[in-house]
């Protein structure tokens, strides 16, 4: 499913109606029917309802609302503020039948907060439908004055049409105020502002209506963006051939496990055989291998130069170029820990002809100089978390996470890989542009190790020979869903190897 901005949102919605002929007061009439029919499953019986709508077309939705609620047998009072000469022609006509309808509106004017409050204090739901994708900019009076309202006197259920008002629908920021809703109907398809916040915290539960454009028609005005489904890359995890042996599902390097750092080389092996790699290799330093042969089981142990403490050095083993050549993939951070002569150990391994993913120290050392990245022309995925990312842009943990759509496009086109920008809705970036957002996932994941679980399974995709894009968009598809598996009484005491241990689970799911 495409995941909107507000421009492609109005190109797709004007194509349908220009080039394709449904009319706009169909696609109107069908959101508004799709959000009624929401509040009419959620509050059974005789309700009341007030409208807040605004003069475009999102306030011409909540008239369509306004005249399904009163024919369901609500008492309906709908407010109206913004300038009415400015009504589209579709938003003009259903305000007309509510007129028709002797429907009780009101005009918003400054004199009259105290009856609106009054009136938002009695209703059992609001409907706000004072701005959707057409806002432009800070809320302008009396927009401002109505939505703290809204947020201040009404205790119901407050359902927001398409976007809560207030909302910026490509950034996800709120520059003055927006309406807390409880339940937001998108139409369509979801908007960024549904996925990143602190927008998505106001938008309550989501909930996508289907408005009459057909997926040919959308397919023809295609967004840049999708959510991550499996349907997009399920094909590459169909079930294993019978005639298999280990050598079919690649064999992974994972370089990391310094000193106190073991574990998370480890969760990666474990999570890595779990999705399916044929072998996985640990290169560690040699001071660590006793100790991590002792401990993993299905996996290789390879001892790299140390500098006597457990730790990498700038130097590679003597039959490095000869092994390199065993491996589909090599995965660089997991415990890596940082080290001097760590740049050109870096620009070294990044000459290497195999996909890479690169995470945790690996994606610090990469910060120093992002540079080393040119001239690199075989797939890279780096794995970020915002504070990681901020490293690599050179900016601050808060300048991410509010533009994290921008932050993980641009830097994925600039340095041509692929950009897995962790978090609640975690996001794909490739290298043409293109991004995927994904929906799966638990609270439970806000933990130690789980980078590296997904680290492991993002490598073991790669292995099977999966391109870069589908694989890190299966892998924190399968990471989020095996996070979500993996929790039993509570998301608190799940751990990260709970998480890999329903890996398996996870991908049952997509075959
Ligand atoms: N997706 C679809 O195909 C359909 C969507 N529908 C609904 O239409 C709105 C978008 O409508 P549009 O007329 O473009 O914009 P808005 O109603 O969101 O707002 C325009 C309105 O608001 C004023 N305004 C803009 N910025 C501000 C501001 N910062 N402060 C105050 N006022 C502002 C502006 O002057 C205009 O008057 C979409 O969200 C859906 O709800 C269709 O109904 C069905 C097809
Ligand atoms: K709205």
């Amino acid at each position: 499913m495409y995941l909107y901005t507000a421009q492609e949102m109005r190109d797709l919605d004007r194509y349908a109606i220009e080039q394709v002929g449904i009319p706009g007061s169909v696609l109107m009439e069908n959101a508004g029917r799709a959000a009624a029919e929401e509040l009419l499953r959620r509050l059974p019986g005789e309700q009341s309802a007030v409208v807040v709508a605004g003069s475009g077309n999102n306030g011409g939705d909540g008239f369509v609302i306004a005249r399904l609620l009163s024919s369901a047998g609500w008492k309906v009072t709908v407010w109206m503020a913004g300038n009415e000469e400015k009504m589209s022609p579709e938003a003009r006509l259903f305000h007309r039948v509510c007129s028709n309808l002797d429907l009780q509106m009101e005009r918003w004017s400054s004199g009259r907060g105290e009856e609106l409050s009054e009136s938002l204090r009695r209703a059992d739901a609001v409907v706000d439908a004072l701005l959707g994708t057409g806002v432009k900019g800070d809320l302008r009076s009396p927009y401002r004055e109505l939505v703290e309202r809204i947020n201040q006197e009404h205790s119901g259920l407050v359902l927001a049409v398409d976007v809560p008002s207030g909302v910026q629908s490509d950034t996800g920021a709120i520059s003055s105020e927006a309406v807390r809703a409880d339940v937001t109907v998108t139409f369509a398809g979801p908007k960024w502002c549904h996925y990143l916040r602190p927008a998505a915290e106001y938008a309550g539960e989501l909930v996508i209506a289907d408005i009459g454009i057909p997926p040919a028609v959308a397919g023809r005005r295609p967004a840049a963006a999708l959510l991550n489904d499996p349907a997009m890359w399920g094909k590459h995890l169909s079930p294993r051939s019978k005639w298999s042996h280990k050598g079919s599902y690649g064999h992974l390097l994972i370089l990391g496990g310094a000193q106190g750092m073991l574990g998370a080389a480890a969760m990666s092996e474990a999570a890595a055989y779990r999705t399916g790699a044929g072998m996985v290799t640990l290169g560690v330093p040699i001071g660590q291998e006793k100790v991590m042969a002792s401990r993993v089981t299905e996996a290789l142990v390879w001892g790299w130069p140390d500098r006597g403490e457990g730790g990498f050095t700038a130097e590679f083993p003597p039959d490095w170029e000869q092994r390199v050549k065993r491996f589909q993939a090599i995965a660089v951070g997991p415990g890596l820990g940082r080290f001097e002569g760590e740049r050109e150990w870096l620009q070294k391994l990044l000459k290497t002809e195999r996909p890479l993913v690169l995470d945790a120290d690996a994606l610090n050392i990469l910060a120093e100089d992002p540079s080393v990245l040119k001239g690199r022309n075989h797939p890279t995925v780096v794995t970020p978390h915002p504070g990681e990312m901020a490293r690599l842009v050179g900016s601050s943990v808060k300048s991410v996470e509010a533009s994290r759509q921008r932050v993980a496009r641009e830097w994925a086109e600039a340095h041509q890989v692929t950009v897995v920008l962790k978090g609640t809705y975690t996001i794909i970036a490739s290298p043409d542009g293109s991004q995927r957002v994904n929906t799966t996932g638990s609270p439970a994941l806000a933990k130690a190790g789980s980078g590296d679980v997904l680290t492991g399974i993002l490598g073991a995709l790669l292995v099977q020979g999966i391109p870069p894009t589908d694989a890190a968009s299966a892998a924190v598809w399968l990471h989020g869903e095996a996070g979500q598996l993996a929790v039993k009484a509570s998301a608190h005491s799940t751990i990260a190897t709970d998480v890999i241990a329903r890996i398996g689970d996870a991908i049952h799911q997509v075959h």
